[in-house]
């Protein structure tokens, strides 16, 4: 989706569909990105409209703080234990509803929070939807200590996976590494196609230095694609297609 404003309308119609799934009392995840900042002005909105008690674990320092200012209960996830529910956006989408995330760089907290969750639900605009993952550059959050030999033993790994000689590039961001929340950098593999999502995460799982990858492996348990025209499509894993919600 190239026009911003149909992304956008896109992004809203899943947002809200989202939001319409909360109800009153719950313990929320609240995700990362542009699509969970629509999600948040949207819970927000109608949290204040209704007076709904909610309480909130948010996935970054962006999100806590935007929720925040905008009235609604933001509390550390330790704080409210498990949660009902986490609404977050996605990079890319399979027909499994294994993920890519990350392109913001909150995938550590995310995958924390999604894990914390009774169900994921997973919000984002038709572009996202692919038949195979690995399109979008896989982040993958690394400690600095050992960066070089964690690097080679994430080239070896791909190497032994028929994806030898991918770019892997450290994340920039304003001429400096960038650097996640919890202080850590991001590796983004660019890898075009990922054959063996389960394979990958297990091998990336094994490496020293790596803090967490942006493969969402059975976290998902619906996805919620807008399109600019306001419609919902809902996806279950392994289920296609599909029923409308709008
Ligand atoms: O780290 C960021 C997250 O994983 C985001 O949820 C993901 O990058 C999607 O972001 P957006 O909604 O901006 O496309």
């Amino acid at each position: 989706m190239t026009d911003p404003a149909a992304a956008d309308a896109a992004k809203r119609a899943a947002a809200r569909a989202a939001v319409a799934m909360v109800q009153n009392g719950m313990r929320l995840g609240l995700g990362t990105g542009s699509t969970a900042v629509i999600m948040v002005r949207e819970l927000a909105a109608r949290a204040a409209a209704e007076r709904l008690s909610l309480r909130c674990a948010a996935t970054s320092v962006a999100t806590a703080d935007l929720a925040t200012s905008l009235g609604l209960k933001v509390e550390p996830l330790d704080a409210i234990g498990h949660l009902d529910m986490t609404i977050d956006g996605a990079d890319e989408i399979d027909p499994d509803l294994t993920l890519i995330k990350g392109g913001g760089g909150a995938l550590l907290r995310e995958k924390i929070v999604a894990a914390a969750s009774e169900r994921m639900v997973v919000i984002a605009d038709g572009a996202k939807v692919v038949e195979q993952l690995g399109g979008f550059p896989l982040p993958v959050e690394v400690l600095a200590f050992g960066l070089a030999s964690t690097q080679q033993h994430i080239d070896h790994l791909l190497a032994r996976m028929d994806m030898a000689d991918r770019p892997v590039m450290l994340r920039q961001r304003s001429g400096s590494p960038y650097r996640t929340d919890e202080g850590n950098l991001i590796l983004d593999l660019e890898l075009g196609a990922i054959p063996d999502p389960q394979a990958l995460a297990a091998g990336l799982s094994a490496i020293p230095g790596v803090v967490e990858h942006g493969l969402f492996l059975c976290l998902a348990d619906i996805a919620l694609i807008g399109q600019p025209d306001g419609t919902v499509t809902l996806l279950e894993a392994d289920i296609t297609p599909e029923e409308d919600l709008a």
